[in-house]
């Protein structure tokens, strides 16, 4: 199984494992020829490695320090840490950006990570469009982000990359045609019936209560009564149930990963106890999903009538062609399950958190858009696709919520060639963040960026804005290809809680956003939900 797990990790990676294999051999000419010891083999082979790797390092390094010298620092730079020791937590990296940013306007930056190591930045839609119109891979080298998840996600669209991504996202495209996401309306507004009544009995103490765990649970039900069709009583049940737990904690584990650098090298991350652990979450959820494929495939052949009402990502993806005639594998098929499920639960569940919080801070905002709901088509809570359709203010809200808190604040790209980017060449193999979050708050893009303005995005006021500025799906061709499915769970998730409770800040208990703009939700945001009286219109 181990095998399984990390087959899909380049096996460069791995080169401590293959000295290792190549020296176990090598002690049997110890017999042969008596004086070469195996300590004297090592010191040869490590000798070797250095006089191999010190002049590629030193050659790749003085066209990385060529470039980087010319870009803006987030932070003074230390000789031995670089901006480092200015780093204790994953919010004062994103501060220290956001405070860069304000000061100097710059359009790209780069952190030194320690003086021999950096990563750039771009945070002006300029800079990034340059980035985000290009097919450029994500950085999956040793430390680098997206690294953590290559077991978990395998080669589902998130990580794939050439023909691989090309061909699968032609294939999955289909799933998120407009017929199909109007299919969903019904499951989002079932995982809301659940979320408001967990809501009402939260609420009932009349004290405020942490809403991103709820809604957590919320969006995931969503995704695995979409994808799969499985209802296993998730938001009831909560950590109880072991494929949530396992899906919960994977995420963190791949996110505290990242901050962690000696679990960097794969083999000390295996060893590790959070590896192991790592190792069996994946194992569950892998079969998990498996068992769920195997079936339907089995159903599909046996028979052909379908009990379901509607079609669910996984029959679609069962069914996809190309135009060769070849379908997906069933391991490529669980790796796009495994995307789904993590790309589209813990996104949403920031979106809405962060709306709902919204909704609490400017009581302004929630009035107008609950005036907007009383004109709804539909007598009863029910958010059919009518009203989906008629809700332009609550569409303008959550389109601000993303700019102030985006959901996704951050990705990168890694250059398969150098690029010129505001004037200076970023090399080859360059690492590059693009910043969501700080274009977002970018004080030449969006002006008085912490006002909380729905007007920004009014026909007439985006007119000449540059399609770059405003991307909480990111752009161009690896855009979310989710993204109308969470904007349309979005709506009908705020829409029916706003609807239900009138939504406070507790005073007794400041939600603690730190550095405002992008910490994650799951730090606590805590409101206070007042049931409302249903409105005449209602009755
Ligand atoms: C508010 C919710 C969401 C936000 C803010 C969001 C944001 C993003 C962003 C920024 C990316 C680009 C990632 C990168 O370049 O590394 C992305 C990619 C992706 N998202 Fe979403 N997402 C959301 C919901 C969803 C949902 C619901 C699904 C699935 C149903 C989904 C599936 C994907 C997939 C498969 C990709 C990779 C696309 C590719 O590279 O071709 N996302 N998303």
């Amino acid at each position: 199984m181990l095998e399984d797990v990390w087959s899909v990790v380049p096996i460069k990676s791995m080169w401590p494992l293959t000295i290792l294999e190549g020296i176990l051999p090598l002690m049997s000419l110890k017999d042969v020829y008596p004086s070469i010891t195996v300590g004297g083999l090592f010191r040869i082979l490590i000798l070797g490695i250095i006089l191999w790797k010190i002049p590629r390092f030193v050659y790749r390094y003085s066209h990385f320090y060529r470039a980087a010298i010319r870009v803006q620092t987030i932070g003074p730079v230390h000789p031995l840490w670089g901006n480092l020791n200015l780093i204790k937590e994953v919010p004062d990296y994103f501060e220290l950006i956001q405070q860069c940013v304000q000061k100097t306007r710059t359009r790209t930056y780069v952190t030194w990570i320690t003086s021999l190591s950096h990563y750039f930045g771009v945070c002006h839609p300029e800079t990034a469009k340059l980035l985000l119109k290009s097919s450029e891979p994500k950085p999956k080298g040793i430390g680098q982000g997206y690294r953590s998840f290559i077991p978990w996600l395998g080669d589902g669209l998130l990580l794939s990359e050439g023909a691989k991504w090309e061909r699968n996202r032609r294939l999955l495209t289909p799933a998120f045609h407009f017929d199909i996401l109007k299919s969903y309306v019904k499951t989002y507004n079932e995982v809301a019936d659940i979320l408001i009544n967990k809501l009402l009995n939260a609420s009932k103490s009349g004290k405020s209560i942490e809403i991103y765990e709820l809604v957590g649970l919320a969006t995931l039900d969503t995704m695995l009564r979409c994808s799969l069709s499985y209802d296993g009583n998730i938001q009831q049940k909560g950590d109880s149930h072991p494929y949530v737990r396992a899906v919960r904690r994977l995420t963190q584990l791949c996110l505290e990963r990242t901050l962690k650098p000696w679990l960097f090298m794969d083999w000390m991350f295996i060893l590790s106890p959070q590896g192991r652990e790592f190792r069996r979450l994946i194992n569950h959820v892998h079969a998990f999903a498996d068992d769920i494929i195997e079936r339907r495939r089995s159903n599909m052949s046996t028979s052909n009538t379908n009990t379901r009402k509607r079609l669910d990502f996984l029959d679609i993806l069962l069914v996809s062609r190309d135009e060769n005639g070849s379908g997906l594998s069933d391991r490529d098929i669980r790796a796009e399950v495994d995307t789904f499920l993590f790309e589209g639960h813990d996104t949403t569940a920031s979106a809405v958190t962060w709306a709902l919080y919204c909704c609490a801070k400017y009581p302004e905002e929630q009035e107008k858009i609950y005036q907007e709901l009383t004109f709804l088509t539909d007598n009863n809570d029910y958010m059919g696709w009518d009203s989906i359709k008629g809700i332009d203010y609550l569409n303008l809200f959550i389109k601000e919520t993303m700019r102030m808190y985006s959901p996704v604040p951050m990705i990168g790209r890694r250059l398969t060639k150098p690029v010129l980017v505001d004037n200076v060449l970023f090399p080859k193999d360059s690492v590059i963040e693009i910043n969501i979050s700080a274009m977002h708050h970018h004080p030449d893009v969006f002006p008085d960026h912490m006002e909380f303005r729905t007007d920004r995005f009014l026909d007439a006021n985006v007119g000449d804005n540059d399609p770059f500025s405003f991307v909480p799906f990111s752009a161009g061709p690896r855009n979310c290809i989710g993204q109308n499915f969470a904007m349309n769970e979005q709506r009908v998730l705020i829409a029916r809680v706003i609807r239900r409770f009138k939504i406070k800040l507790d005073p007794q208990h400041e939600t603690k956003i730190f550095p405002e703009v992008v910490t994650r939700p799951q730090f606590g945001v805590r409101v206070i939900l007042e049931e409302r009286e249903p409105p005449s219109v209602f009755l």
